[in-house]
């Protein structure tokens, strides 16, 4: 697989890591980080995290959707923990009811652990039979780009997408903040230059923003995109994905010079499709 790099300004343009696939997830000097599951590889267009690769490769050959099915979308850092809580609270009501406290999984489990990424639930080739052994109504989660969707989700209107994303400047300062436990020297200018060149995890933003954008305009019964206003198997530790979950906390690290940088970018990619974080 060729590693490109995703211009925000131009297409995309050979990436020169020597190493070819395996990119940074935030671009560090001095070399990637010697855990594998932070690595960041491009494939087809978007920036995937290496160890979801193999499973969104089995995603589109092989995942069967059911009328019923319920797949909770959204980019790294906008809110995905927030929202695998609420649906799983709402579609597991009847079995767990919301006054019985001590037994719901909620109060002793990660909502990670609650609703399965599905990258991660086909990453080792058995992902269908586990999904398969799931009872209906079954509630699952992506960071995939909608472009990269199999034909079989966009095509099945049994199975419903709930979309949520966050302000771009919020997304890339909690990306930082989340970034900074496995590398505690990274500096935010790298997250942010990265960021700038479509180049975090499950980037670029814009593309992850407007392919469900657009999915929804086309068909609002399939794709629910939460109005942004409400954005705020696990890899990492819990405490990483539960910070501040605020919204302006990007005054506190981005110059103005960098804010109306990024800002530039992200209107002018979703110019025209009538989505805005202004
Ligand atoms: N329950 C709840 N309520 C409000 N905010 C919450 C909640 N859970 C997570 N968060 C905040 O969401 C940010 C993490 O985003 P994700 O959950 O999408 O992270 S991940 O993609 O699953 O790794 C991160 O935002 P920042 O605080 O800005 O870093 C979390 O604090």
């Amino acid at each position: 697989m060729a590693a490109t790099k995703q211009s925000a300004g131009a297409g995309p343009v050979p990436f020169k890591d020597s190493a070819g696939a395996v990119p940074l997830i935030t671009i560090v000097p001095g070399g990637r980080p010697s855990d594998p599951k932070l690595w960041v590889c491009c494939y087809q267009g978007t920036w995937v995290m290496a160890p979801h690769l193999p499973g969104i490769v089995s995603i589109q050959q092989s995942f069967a959707p059911r009328r019923g099915d319920v797949v909770l979308a959204s980019p790294p850092k906008c809110g995905t923990t927030w929202l695998k809580a609420l649906a799983f609270a709402t579609m597991a009501r009847g079995a767990y009811p919301p006054g019985d406290v001590e037994r719901h999984p909620l109060s002793r489990l990660n909502p990670h652990d609650c609703v399965p990424f599905m990258e991660m639930l086909f990453a080792d080739g058995s992902g269908s039979g586990k999904m398969d052994a799931l009872p209906s109504p079954r509630l699952m989660a992506t960071h995939m780009h909608h472009s990269l969707l199999p034909p079989s989700i966009k095509e099945n209107a049994g199975c419903k997408i709930i979309y949520i994303c966050r302000e771009p400047k919020d997304m890339v300062v909690s990306l930082w903040h989340f970034s900074r436990r496995a590398r505690p020297d990274l500096a935010f200018s790298d997250t942010f230059e990265a960021a700038c060149e479509g180049m975090s995890p499950n980037g670029p933003i814009w593309d992850h923003v407007l392919g469900y954008w657009n999915a929804s305009k086309a068909n609002p019964e399939k794709v629910l995109f939460l109005n942004p206003e409400t954005g705020s198997g696990s890899l990492f530790g819990n405490d990483w994905y539960f910070r501040k979950g605020g919204v302006g906390d990007w005054m506190n690290h981005m110059t103005p010079d960098m804010a109306r940088r990024l800002d530039a970018i992200v209107d002018e990619k979703l110019r025209g499709s009538g989505l805005s974080f202004a």
